[in-house]
């Protein structure tokens, strides 16, 4: 479990993006962050993973373990060795985290994620939606306990966008936190246990209840 209390973020002395915010993640939950453009989604999840410090305030974690081991972030912009296949990536990643994989073991891992069509092709020629997939891939393959993800579906297309529901769902149920940021009211809805609802620098926590008009109509009169 992960509390966060009165967290504030100031990028320069009268930019304050995070004024005071406060949630709770609990494992086997999906939260999905909304917020509009600059509302600092990107910027509270840089501070959960460990990247961006934080002026004030708190961020509790269950047994006191450390949030940055447990955590992994997706950024929107995900970066790769460009000039090493998709599978070297991931077979240096795998090493990076000692996870002693063989090299059948990795093929056998990227056919489970449904990416071994084009895992041996160099990772500069691959579209966005193919990054975005191998970003996952990374993911899945080293298993954090609270997965971050920054808009992750937005370059997919609607079968990857099923299956990845599907693979969020599920590793969110083995005892996981996902936390991931979208535009898309309707990816929200389908995917949340709890909305957090991003605006003015504060949170909003709430079950996701609603039916997806509720929601929608919900989300426009917040943000
Ligand atoms: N390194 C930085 N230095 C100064 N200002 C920054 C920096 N990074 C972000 N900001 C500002 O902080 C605010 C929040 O940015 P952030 O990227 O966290 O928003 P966001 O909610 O993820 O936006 P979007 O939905 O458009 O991706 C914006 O006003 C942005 O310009």
């Amino acid at each position: 479990m992960i509390q966060v209390a009165d967290l504030k973020k100031s990028y320069r002395a009268k930019m304050e993006i995070l004024k005071g915010v406060q949630f709770t993640l609990e494992p086997n939950n999906i939260y999905c962050l909304l917020g509009r453009n600059g509302a600092g989604k990107t910027t509270l999840m840089k501070i959960l993973s460990g990247i961006l410090a934080y002026d004030s305030g708190t961020i509790i974690v269950k047994d006191n373990k450390k949030l940055n081991e447990l955590v992994h972030y997706v950024s929107e912009k995900p970066n790769f060795l460009d000039f090493l296949s998709g599978f070297d990536n991931l077979d240096f990643i795998q090493k990076i985290y000692h996870l002693n994989m063989s090299k059948d073991e990795l093929e056998r891992f990227c056919e489970e994620q449904g990416i071994q069509s084009f895992i041996h092709e160099l990772v500069i020629n691959y579209s966005h939606g193919m990054k975005h997939q191998l970003a996952l891939a990374v993911a899945f393959l080293i298993k954090p306990k609270v997965l971050l993800l920054d808009e992750p579906l937005v370059s997919l297309d609607p079968i990857n966008i099923a299956e990845t529901y599907k693979k969020l769902v599920s590793y969110a149920r083995r005892g996981n936190i996902v936390l991931l940021s979208t535009h898309m009211i309707p990816i929200a809805h389908k995917l949340a246990d709890e909305i957090l609802l991003l605006k003015n620098g504060k949170i909003h926590q709430v079950a996701n209840q609603y039916s997806e008009s509720e929601l929608e109509h919900y989300v426009l009169n917040q943000i």
